[in-house]
C-alpha cells in the first residue's frame, strides 16, 4: 500500500487489557502497519495493563508472536521494523478494579503528550476503570478514551454506561468504536453520496425502490457461544454495524465532514425509523447438516431462541424515503462471506422496449467486503444485428483494479480508527445519543419477539437464509439478491 498519510505526534496509548484477544489481533498488528507507512512515530509509546504479571521483555515476546500470526508474510513485517515497534512497547501488572500498578502506570505517563487509553476489557470494567483515570489524575482535559462493543445491551444499560463514562469524560473525549465505520468501504460510501454529483439527485424515494443491506457470514458462533447466545444477531450486528450501513446510506448530506455534522444526520435517521411491526422480521438459527453442526451445538441451553440470522423490512418517515422500504439482513453459516448495499433504482417510467417483460431497474451495489467495489447494473442493446433486445450488463469497478498499487492491501478498520483517536478525530466514532437511539429502536423488536416466544425458523448452513425471509420480499413482489462469493 502506497502510504499516504500524514504522521502524528508522540503519543501514550494505554490499552487496558493489553494481552488480550482483541489486542493481539487487532489493535497492535494496526498500529505495525501503521508504523510500517509511516504514521506512527518511534517516539510513540503503548503500554499494556492486564492483571497477570510479566515483564516487559514477556510481553514484547507475545506481541511478536502475535505479529508473526496475524501478519503472517514476512515481507510484511521486516525485522528492523519489528524491532523498532517492539521497543515502543511496555507493560504493567494492574488491575483495574484494585490498588496493583495504578501508581507504574502514573509514573510511566508522559506530561504534555496526548494520552489515549484504549479499553480492550469486559465492558463491567468501562465506568470503574474511566472513573479511576478521572480520580486518579491520569486522564487530562485532553485524553482520550475508547470504548468498544457491547455498548450496553439493551436502552437502559447503554445509559447508564453513558452516564458512567460522561461522569470523568466529555464527549468529546470519549470514543465509541464501531469497526464497520473505519472499513474502507464504508468510508467510500460517504465519498460516493457526497463526493458525486451523479447520485444525489436521485437518491430518494422517488427513483430508488428499495435498499437491501446484507451482511452475510460463513464463519458460525463457534467459540463465541457464551456471549452470542445472549446476544443475538440484532444485538450483535445490527444494532451497531448494519445501522451504521443504513445511516451512512439514508443520511442527509452533512453541511461539513466533521464529527458533530455527520453524527446529527446519522441520528436523524435513527430517529426516523418507524418500529417494525413482528410480520417484517424473520429470525432464523442454523441447523446442523452433514458435516457441521447447529447454532444449538455451540451454545449451553439446549432449547435457545436465539437467532443466528435476522431479516427486516424496514421504513424510513422522512421526505427522502416515505415509501422506500430497506430490507436488512444477516446472518451466520450461510453460503459465502459477504457484505454489500444494493440501491435498487425503479424501473423507467415508460418503456419503449415493450417485447421486453423482464427488465428491472438499474441497481447500484456497492459491496463492503470481499473485493471491495462497485457495479452499477445497466441496461444495454445486445450487440449484433438480431433487432433491438436489451440485456442488464454490470459496469464493474473492483478498487483493487481501478486503484492499482495504492489498493494492494485495503487496510484493517482498526488502523484508520486507532489513529484517529491519536489525532482527536471523532468522525468515525458514535456519539452517545446514537448508541442510546439505535438501541430504543432495537429493543422494541426484540421486545416483540419476546411476546411472542417464536422460535427462530431453522435454516440450512451454507444456504442464504431461511425460507421466510425470501417471503419477506416476495410479498412485495421484490427478492433478494443471490449470496455469492
Ligand atoms: N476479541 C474481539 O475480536 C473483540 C472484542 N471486543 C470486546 O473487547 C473487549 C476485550 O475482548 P477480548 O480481547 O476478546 O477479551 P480477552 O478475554 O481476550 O482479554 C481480556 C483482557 O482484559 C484483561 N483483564 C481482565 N480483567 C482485568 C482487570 N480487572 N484489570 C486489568 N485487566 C484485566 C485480561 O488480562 P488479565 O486476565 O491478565 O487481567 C486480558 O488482557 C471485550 O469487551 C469484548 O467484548 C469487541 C469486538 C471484537
Ligand atoms: O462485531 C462483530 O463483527 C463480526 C463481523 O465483522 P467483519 O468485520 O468480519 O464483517 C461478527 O462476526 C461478530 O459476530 C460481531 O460481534
Amino acid at each position: 500500500m502506497v502510504a499516504r498519510t500524514i504522521p502524528v505526534d508522540a503519543f501514550d496509548l494505554v490499552i487496558f487489557g493489553g494481552t488480550g484477544d482483541l489486542a493481539r489481533r487487532k489493535i497492535l498488528p494496526s498500529l505495525f502497519r501503521r508504523m510500517r507507512a509511516g504514521q506512527m512515530p518511534a517516539t510513540a509509546r503503548v503500554i499494556a495493563c492486564a492483571r497477570g504479571k510479566m515483564t516487559r521483555k514477556a510481553f514484547q515476546q507475545m506481541i511478536r508472536e502475535a505479529l508473526l500470526e496475524f501478519i503472517p508474510r514476512p515481507e510484511d513485517r521486516p525485522d528492523d521494523l519489528l524491532a523498532q515497534f517492539l521497543e515502543v512497547l511496555d507493560f504493567v501488572a494492574l488491575d483495574a478494579t484494585g490498588e496493583a500498578g495504578w501508581a507504574e502506570l502514573g509514573e510511566k505517563l508522559r506530561p504534555d503528550t496526548v494520552r489515549a487509553f484504549y479499553l480492550s476489557v469486559g465492558p463491567a470494567l468501562f465506568g470503574p476503570i474511566a472513573h479511576r483515570l478521572h480520580e486518579t489524575g491520569l486522564a487530562t482535559a485532553d485524553s482520550r478514551i475508547v470504548v468498544e462493543k457491547p455498548l450496553g445491551h439493551d436502552l437502559p444499560s447503554a445509559r447508564e454506561l453513558n452516564r458512567q463514562l460522561s461522569e470523568s469524560f466529555s464527549e468529546h473525549q470519549i470514543y465509541r468504536i464501531d469497526h464497520y465505520l473505519g472499513k474502507e468501504t464504508v468510508q467510500n460510501l460517504m465519498a460516493l453520496r457526497f463526493a458525486n454529483a451523479l447520485f444525489e439527485p436521485l437518491w430518494n424515494a422517488q427513483h430508488i425502490d428499495h435498499v437491501q443491506i446484507t451482511v452475510s457470514e460463513k464463519i458460525g458462533v463457534e467459540g463465541r457461544g457464551g456471549y452470542y447466545d445472549k446476544s443475538g444477531a440484532m444485538r450483535d450486528m445490527v444494532q451497531n454495524h448494519i445501522m451504521q450501513l443504513l445511516c451512512l446510506t439514508a443520511m442527509e448530506p452533512p453541511a461539513r465532514f466533521e464529527p458533530d455534522a455527520v453524527r446529527d444526520e446519522k441520528l436523524k435517521v435513527i430517529r426516523a425509523l418507524d418500529p417494525v411491526p413482528i410480520g417484517d422480521t424473520v429470525r432464523g438459527q442454523y441447523r446442523a447438516n452433514g458435516t457441521t453442526g447447529s447454532y444449538l451445538d455451540h451454545v449451553e441451553n439446549p432449547d435457545s431462541r436465539t437467532e443466528s440470522y435476522v431479516a427486516l423490512k424496514v421504513q424510513i418517515s422522512n421526505w427522502r424515503w416515505a415509501g422506500t422500504p430497506f430490507y436488512l439482513r444477516t446472518g451466520k453459516k450461510l453460503r459465502a462471506r459477504l457484505s454489500e448495499i444494493a440501491v435498487m433504482f425503479k424501473e423507467v417510467p415508460h418503456s419503449i422496449f415493450p417485447e421486453v417483460s423482464q427488465r428491472r431497474g438499474n441497481a447500484l451495489i456497492i459491496r463492503l467486503q470481499p473485493d471491495e467495489g462497485i457495479t452499477l447494473r445497466m441496461t444495454i442493446k445486445d450487440p449484433g444485428p438480431g433487432g433491438m433486445r436489451l440485456r442488464e450488463v454490470p459496469l464493474d469497478m473492483t478498487f483493487a483494479d481501478a486503484l492499482g498499487d495504492m489498493a494492494e492491501e485495503v487496510p484493517d478498520a482498526y488502523e484508520r480508527l486507532v489513529m484517529d483517536v491519536i489525532r482527536g478525530n471523532q468522525t468515525l466514532f458514535m456519539r452517545g445519543d446514537e448508541v442510546e437511539a439505535a438501541w430504543a429502536w432495537t429493543d422494541a423488536i426484540i421486545a416483540s419477539w419476546e411476546d411472542d416466544r417464536a422460535r427462530p425458523e431453522p435454516y440450512d448452513t451454507g444456504g442464504s437464509g431461511p425460507e421466510e425471509a425470501l417471503a419477506l420480499m416476495h410479498r412485495d413482489g421484490r427478492r433478494w439478491r443471490e449470496i455469492e462469493g
